[in-house]
């Protein structure tokens, strides 16, 4: 039977390149910054444009479709996940990264249906790799397959994660104390590459065992937790419960063993909800 959703996976692959191609020539120009919540929540008109860019062609083509995406909430609009087909966007995954022209920059666009992610395209725009996955039909990087590692042991593993980006120090300690309790197992080793969507593209591309985050939205993850999973790869709360798009928290990893043992050395706190209406 034909896959309904191709259509749509193939403009998302489109939208998603095009709209790289307008982040990778804003490089090279000036960048107006403004913040959002907060001093270090960045967002320019890159983001935004790329935003209207990429919802403008998706309307056009499937006028019925629905939309979370970052910038459009940060005006106003409303991040409830409905069972409609809905389009969770973020232009410009790592806005600090392409302020300061550090080079992992990605598009991102998830399709849900009935609150399931059916595909998730993240282009990392600057590296020219196009991640794609379609939900039971697997996950590729430029069209190459992509497998997590097999690496069952935490001890040899690398594990991504990010700072997030309170600056409030009792945020931070706690952030930390996970830190250190990860660091200390010990692992091989710490990395982020300062986008949600990227460490979940090295997790899938095998290149980190895992990856998590609390704090995150629900337009960082919604792409690349497919990515994942469609590689071989296991999602989690960071309380070893099922993942919940809209909770702010992900564990996402190349096994259950890893998954679970990160989650033992994460203190599991709950930020307000991505659909919690007064979190802004
Ligand atoms: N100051 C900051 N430092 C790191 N990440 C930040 C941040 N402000 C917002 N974020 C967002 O948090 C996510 C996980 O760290 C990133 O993918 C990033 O998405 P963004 O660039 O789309 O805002
Ligand atoms: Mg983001
Ligand atoms: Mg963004």
């Amino acid at each position: 039977m034909a896959d309904v959703w191709q259509t749509a996976m193939d403009h998302a692959v489109g939208a998603a390149r095009r709209a790289g191609q307008v982040v990778r020539e804003a490089l090279q120009d000036d960048r107006k910054v403004m913040t959002k919540s907060s001093s270090v929540d960045l967002v320019t008109q890159t983001d935004q444009k790329v935003e209207q860019l990429i919802i403008q062609s998706v309307k056009e083509k499937f006028p019925t479709h629905r939309f979370i995406g970052e910038e459009s909430v940060a005006a106003g609009e409303s991040c409830v996940l409905t069972d409609a087909p809905t389009w969770i966007i973020d232009p410009i995954d790592g806005t600090t990264n392409f302020v300061h022209a550090f080079p992992f920059v990605a598009v991102s666009i998830g399709f849900s249906v009935n609150k399931q992610v059916e595909f998730g395209v993240v282009f990392s725009c600057l590296e020219d790799k196009m991640f794609t996955a379609r939900r039971g039909k697997g996950a590729f990087c430029n069209g190459e397959p992509l497998q997590v590692s097999d690496q069952e042991d935490i001890k040899q593993s690398i594990i991504a994660t990010e700072f997030g980006s309170s600056r409030d120090p009792d945020a931070v300690d706690r952030i930390f104390s996970s830190l250190r309790n990860v660091l200390c197992i010990p692992v091989h080793g710490v990395r982020g590459a300062g986008t949600a969507a990227i460490n979940m593209c090295l997790v899938a591309s095998g290149c980190v065992e895992a990856y998590y985050e609390i704090g995150i939205h629900v337009w960082d993850i919604a792409a690349g937790s497919l990515i994942v999973s469609e590689a071989g790869g296991v999602l989690m709360d960071v309380d070893g419960g099922p993942l919940d798009l809209m909770s702010r928290r992900i564990v996402a990893a190349n096994s259950r063993t890893i998954a679970e043992r990160i989650v033992r050395e994460i203190d599991a706190f709950g930020p307000p909800r991505d659909d919690e209406p007064l979190r802004r």
